[in-house]
């Protein structure tokens, strides 16, 4: 953390919009290509590649996160991730990120502060900063964190080109957060590794530029579950997307959790969200890259099933549903 501008400090109000600021910018590190960095009237960010790819996701307490599951440095690492996987969806690398945040004034300083050191250190693991964001007071707590990203040169990996015969293919975890959540959401507090990936995401984000420069067709992250973001470049592309159970492994973690708890771990896999796993659609000819595995392909026609049946259930994670 930066130096504290108010020693005793307990609460934001205590500190105030403009010594917040200064807590949660002073003494960090920004990558090169920021030219302007917090301070400002607004950021100022190289664009090597001459195109800006840009992305936001917001974060609702109790919608997203509750701080009895989750510390307030793991919730700053997932805002950061959610965003993150959204870059590497297109192929892109991140540049910078901006932070909005609002809280209620009695709101511990120290919470916001371990927020700033969570959304640093996920920052700081693809080497860039925060360099800009927002601070209000507000009901709720909420996070609203935008990333910029460079294609290096790249052309972008949209939802809408894969075609009829390609490989889907997946990086990353599956079902590892929904488990997590349901964990949590049966009153055990355990830090068994399905509860630290509903805390913390691992995306593959090299994956993303892997895929792009291989080839990829199609690409999406998955925060709302493989069926369901699958469904988006179905829709985008207008293909048919089938999963094949025999290539989708379930991991033994998951199957013992699931036992456990009397759930279906193959449903946590197809159904889960939050692990921003990527998945991508590949021409048949072209290897796949590495830590990519396929799991299924694309036809003529329409929507997303298994194979070869719709799904009996929710696909996935939807607002207000
Ligand atoms: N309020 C909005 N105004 C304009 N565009 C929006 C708005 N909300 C979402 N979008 C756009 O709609 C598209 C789909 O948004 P969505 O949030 O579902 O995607 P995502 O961020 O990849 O998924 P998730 O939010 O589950 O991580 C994105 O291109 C997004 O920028
Ligand atoms: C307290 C709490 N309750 C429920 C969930 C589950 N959840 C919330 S949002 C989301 C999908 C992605 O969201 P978005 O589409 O906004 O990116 C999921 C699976 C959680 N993480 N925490
Ligand atoms: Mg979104
Ligand atoms: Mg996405
Ligand atoms: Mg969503």
């Amino acid at each position: 953390m930066g130096p504290d501008s108010s020693q005793d400090a307990q609460t934001v109000s205590q500190v105030g919009e403009f010594g917040l600021i200064d807590r949660v910018t002073s003494g960090r590190q920004q990558s090169p290509g920021t030219l302007i960095g917090p301070g400002d009237d607004a950021a100022v960010l190289a664009a090597p590649d001459g195109r800006v790819v840009a992305t936001t996701d917001v974060l609702v307490e109790q919608v997203h996160f509750r701080f009895d599951w989750s510390t307030p440095r793991q919730v700053g690492r997932k805002a950061v991730a959610v965003n993150l996987s959204d870059i590497a969806a297109m192929g892109a690398v991140p540049t910078g990120l901006l932070v909005g945040l609002g809280c209620s004034q009695d709101t511990p300083t120290e919470v916001v502060d371990e927020l700033s050191a969570g959304m640093w250190e996920e920052a700081q693991q693809v080497g860039i900063g925060l360099v800009g964001g927002d601070m209000v007071s507000a009901t709720a707590l909420v996070i609203s964190v935008t990333a910029l990203g460079d294609l290096q040169g790249r052309q972008p990996v949209t939802r809408s080109g894969a075609r009829p015969g390609d490989v889907v293919a997946v990086a990353g975890r599956l079902g590892w957060a929904a488990a997590g959540l349901a964990v949590l959401g049966r009153g055990f507090r355990s830090p068994v590794a399905v509860v630290g990936a509903q805390r913390v995401p691992e995306p593959p984000y090299a994956a993303g530029p892997l895929a792009a420069e291989a080839g990829a067709t199609s690409m999406v992250d998955i925060s709302d579950g493989l069926l369901a973001d699958l469904g988006h470049i179905a829709t985008a592309s207008g293909v048919a997307v089938d999963i094949r159970n025999e290539l989708l492994e379930v991991p033994q973690r998951l199957s013992e959790v699931a036992s456990a708890l009397g759930a279906d771990a193959r449903h946590w896999v197809l159904t889960g969200g939050e692990d921003q796993a990527l998945a991508a659609t590949f021409p048949p000819e072209v290897a796949l890259p590495e830590g990519w595995r396929a799991v299924g392909v694309t036809a003529e026609g329409q929507g997303v099933t298994v194979d070869g049946a719709p799904y009996e259930g929710s696909s996935g994670w939807e607002h207000w549903r």
